[in-house]
């Protein structure tokens, strides 16, 4: 073999990296090294006697294979756990069973403003408080899911359990399965109502195992009455999520809690979802949005302008109706759009002054990282290197969450590559950030407006820039 340890094992992660799912490799694969070389035997060091062990059960064939491969001869693969790991380890755990549960031992995202409890966020406030029964437009195409929501909070536990909403982007999953939430909390406030995405959960879970968190992270995801899990298809292929999220389940359930799941499509067409899951998710009732009919999509638009104070003429509302068929949120989006583009040039709201920004509704040009830091940089009076560096100004930071959280939204980059963009920060930094600025778009009308206006000038600038 004539290559180093570090070489061997960097190409070894590359091979992994594809080979593996993205929370597996960054969970377990990327956390360990490569510690010695010694007759043929390869040891790995791993952070955690917990990834000591789940390695060696899971994946150390993948890893033996993969290694060889790379070395060119046969290895032995045995994997150790990292002494600095275990002494940390140990003064973790005596830190946290000392101060157990109290405030006073918040972690350092406490910075970003958050609420954190061992490192994981806080309940009820993650509802948005647009996201309720009476602001949900009732139509042939939700009737059923609307009901089922509906004899879901009045029974919860008991209705049915769990209950999975499925349907196609933008078209009230969230909402309707929110307004189950606020349902509860107005019953009784103090219901313990816990909305996630499963990205969130898969985000936890991976820390969590980072921190030997796991004992906390059970309590905390197992100690609610309610709990909503949105986006439920991105569990797919993440064996370990699956797993964990099968105990969450199980004893949710087994205690009478409620379980309301919302997905893209229903569970058996959820590729790589574990049997034991599929069956699960569909033991209560699977519900169907489906794309909303013209009067529908004209009551949203009404009901949209009468929460906002907006006077639309009947035509306006029927044009936005007729063109946007599919979507909900763009549907919204474009409402939006005319409204802005209206107070902005001055122009009476009418079909004439808002056609020609709607048409085509389809084929909007990619906004890109570059789009996001130069708007940003501009509504926020800074220049590209603060915004990028690392100060921790109030406003530098303000402006560099809102640029993450741009970042998140209308772009397709995911929560690390985003991170690369801010001098290689963390994603659960990116992601708390998001969560930050989603947390003030709730609370605040203003801000919430000033996110739609950057959001509608980053399409205007996308769409100004040349091919
Ligand atoms: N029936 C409805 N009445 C009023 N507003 C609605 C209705 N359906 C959807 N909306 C609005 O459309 C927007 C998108 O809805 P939501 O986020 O719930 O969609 P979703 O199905 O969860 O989308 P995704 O698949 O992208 O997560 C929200 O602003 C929501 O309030």
């Amino acid at each position: 073999m004539d290559i180093s340890l570090d070489q061997l094992w960097d190409e070894a992660l590359g091979h992994l990296q594809v080979q593996l799912s993205r929370p597996t490799f960054e969970a377990w694969i990327k956390t360990a090294r490569a510690e010695s070389l010694v007759d043929n035997r390869l040891t790995i060091c791993t952070p955690s006697e917990w990834a000591r062990g789940w390695l060696q059960k899971h994946y150390a064939p993948t890893i033996t294979e993969v290694v060889q491969r790379v070395a060119g001869i046969p290895l032995q693969v045995e994997f150790s756990v990292s002494p600095h790991a275990l002494a940390e380890e140990e003064a973790h755990s005596t830190a946290i069973s000392s101060t157990s549960r109290s405030s006073s031992s918040l972690p350092a995202s406490a910075t970003l403003g958050l609420e954190v409890n061992g490192g994981l966020p806080m309940r009820a406030p993650d509802l948005n408080p647009k996201y309720s029964f009476s602001r949900f437009v009732v139509g042939a195409n939700n009737r059923m899911a609307h009901a089922a929501a509906l004899a879901v909070a009045d029974k919860p536990g008991r209705a049915y359990n769990p209950l999975f909403l499925c349907g196609g982007v933008g078209l009230g999953k969230t909402h309707l399965m929110q307004a189950i939430g606020h349902y509860q909390l107005e019953a009784d406030r103090r219901a313990k109502i816990f909305y996630v995405s499963t990205e969130r959960f898969t985000n936890d879970l991976i820390d969590a195992i980072r921190r030997d968190g796991m004992q906390s992270f059970r309590e905390h995801y197992r100690d609610v009455d309610v709990l909503l899990v949105d986006d439920i298809q991105f569990i797919e292929g993440k064996e370990y999520t699956q797993e964990e999220f099968f105990h969450t389940f199980n004893t949710l359930h087994e205690s009478g809690k409620q379980i309301i799941l919302a997905a893209d499509r229903s569970p058996h067409l959820i590729p790589r979802l574990q049997e034991r899951l599929c069956s699960r998710f569909s033991m209560g009732l699977i519900a169907e949005i489906q794309s909303p009919d013209i009067e529908t999509r004209m009551a949203i638009l009404k009901k949209k302008a009468e929460y906002e104070g907006m006077n639309l003429p009947a035509g306006v509302i029927e044009y936005i109706a007729t063109t946007y068929t599919n979507n909900i949120r763009e549907l919204e989006g474009a409402l939006i759009r005319a409204v802005a583009y209206v107070s902005i040039s001055g122009l009476p709201m009418s079909v004439e002054t808002i056609q020609p920004i709607l048409n085509p509704p389809t084929e909007p040009k990619e906004i890109t990282a570059d789009i996001v830091i130069s708007v940003v940089c501009e509504e926020f009076g800074i220049d590209r290197d603060s915004l990028l560096g690392s100060s921790r100004k109030r406003d530098i930071s303000q402006a560099r969450q809102v640029a993450m959280f741009l970042m998140r939204h209308h772009t397709n980059l995911s929560l690390p590559k985003i991170g690369d963009y801010f001098g290689g920060k963390d994603h659960t930094t990116v992601l708390y950030s998001c969560e930050k600025v989603s947390q003030l778009q709730r609370e605040s009308l203003q801000f919430d407006r000033q996110l739609q206006n950057l959001a509608e000038r980053l399409r205007v600038t996308a769409n100004n820039r040349d091919p």
